[in-house]
């Protein structure tokens, strides 16, 4: 199997995987996997579709700025920009976009801080930390509509082969060395996003009765 193939499999594993979380609300979201370097290639969703149905027309090969590699009719996600952005500066082979309640409420909870932190959590040894005290900081971006002005802002938070940024009221882009780091830094951070939320419940409801 040629490595074309092999990466659009991967990445529509992926897909599934994050469809029966129900994480794709609306046709939101997009995913991307890095196919070449010199020059850069990768598969990106195609815009507007349902992602949890898995069809030939899922993907399409775009290049190093997000246009079609190949003749086709489908578009780019309309957010290829932000994933052009992870492959121009790091060695990432895999972006995730994914548009949750818990992400868009810890994205707006902590949106006027430009960042959530987490600490004395077990699973952030997910995120490859494993000291006892590790502190795990995601920024938290402005949505802006001007999609080049987005994608310049994500960019000024890349700073590795992997990471993650949340978009205020919109969803999380992650990404990874491999999809499956990706996919496990994702299920990572939604872990933690959901916790903080419930707790924050549970400490409310405490304090009240
Ligand atoms: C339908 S949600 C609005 C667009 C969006 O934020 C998204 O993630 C999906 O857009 P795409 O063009 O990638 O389908
Ligand atoms: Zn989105």
């Amino acid at each position: 199997m040629s490595l074309l193939i092999k990466r659009w499999h991967e990445l529509a594993d992926v897909k599934e995987e994050l469809a029966d979380r129900d994480w794709f609300m609306g046709t939101s979201g997009n995913l991307s996997i890095r196919v070449g370097s010199h020059p850069t290639t990768f598969w990106v969703t195609s815009s507007g579709k349902d992602k949890r149905k898995r069809t030939s027309e899922d993907f399409l090969l775009v290049d190093g700025v997000g246009n079609p590699a190949e003749e086709t009719d489908l578009k780019p996600s309309a957010e290829t920009l932000l994933h052009v952005k992870i492959y121009e500066r790091t060695q990432a082979g895999c972006g995730l976009h994914v548009h949750t309640i818990d992400n868009n409420l810890i994205s707006e909870l902590y949106g006027d801080e430009g960042e959530v932190v987490f600490q004395g959590q077990e699973i952030i040894k997910a995120l490859g930390l494993w000291e006892e005290d590790a502190i795990i900081k995601v920024p938290i971006i402005p949505n802006y509509a001007d999609i080049p002005r987005l994608a310049e802002e994500f960019a000024s938070h890349i700073h590795g082969d992997q990471g993650a940024v949340l978009i205020r009221n919109h969803g999380i882009t992650v990404w990874g060395r491999t999809a499956f780091e990706a996919k496990k830094f994702l299920e990572a951070y939604e872990f933690l996003f959901s916790y903080q939320l419930k707790l924050r419940l549970v400490q409310r409801d405490f304090q009240t009765n």
